[in-house]
């Protein structure tokens, strides 16, 4: 299983991402936001969380233009695994990868505590280390991460089974509190919260472990 985390400038938790995948059993190659290709044998690109290009324009919408991004969605369109955490959501939606769009929080303010999901589905190779319905703890750190969707865009993701988590309760006006959403293939996963925060017992929590593993131990048996 190899993984390549893509770093942009701003990015801040492109390391911990790293880490959390190694510490899963993937072999992790760094790549720079001005390269042009993914390492040779890439199965899973994973965008980072932070604030690349200083959130400018729109979180994430400077990434989904950087020299990079040509390779990340041939690697989606190939049928490659694709994981956004945050910013990482963000860019992925800038992408046209995942629907929807990350608008500011309903409050208007960073919002940067352990929040609780609900498991929504397991029926991803993201997901399938937990149970349905379970209810985790995952750190959130965002200004902008109220996912808003059109009625028929939430109805295609309610049909599909593609909401992966939500929040439980509701924390940032996210439209049915949405806080993690799959492509129509299950292969790209986008999430406001953080897992590579807590996958670990010296980070506080190891609710995310749980994804890292599952993704990475299907791939490596498969
Ligand atoms: N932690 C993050 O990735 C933050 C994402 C983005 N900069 C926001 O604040 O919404």
């Amino acid at each position: 299983m190899k993984a390549a985390v893509i770093t942009f400038p701003g990015s801040n938790c492109d390391r911990d991402l790293a880490v959390a995948l190694q510490q899963a059993g993937s072999e992790v190659t760094q790549v720079w936001h001005k390269d042009t290709a993914l390492p040779d044998g890439t199965d899973l690109v994973a965008v980072p969380g932070g604030f690349s290009y200083g959130d400018h324009l729109r979180c994430g919408a400077i990434a989904a233009h950087s020299p990079i991004a040509g390779a990340l969605r041939d690697h989606a369109a190939r049928g490659g695994y694709v994981l956004g955490i945050c910013n990482g959501f963000q860019v992925l939606t800038e992408l046209g990868l995942l629907p929807g769009a990350l608008m500011r929080n309903q409050g208007l303010t960073f919002i940067c505590k352990p929040a609780t999901l609900r498991v929504a589905t397991t029926d991803s190779d993201f997901t399938s280390g937990y149970q349905g319905g379970q209810t985790i703890t995952i750190p959130v750190a965002h200004h902008d991460g109220n996912y808003q969707i059109a009625p028929e865009g939430l109805a295609e993701l309610q049909d599909q089974d593609r909401i992966a988590f939500t929040y439980a309760p509701a924390i940032n006006g996210s439209v049915a509190d949405i806080a993690g959403v799959l492509s129509a293939n299950r292969r790209v996963l986008g999430m406001m919260p953080h897992p590579e925060r807590a996958a670990d017992p010296a980070l506080g929590g190891q609710d995310g472990a749980a994804m890292f593993s599952s993704l990475i131990g299907g791939l490596q048996h498969a």
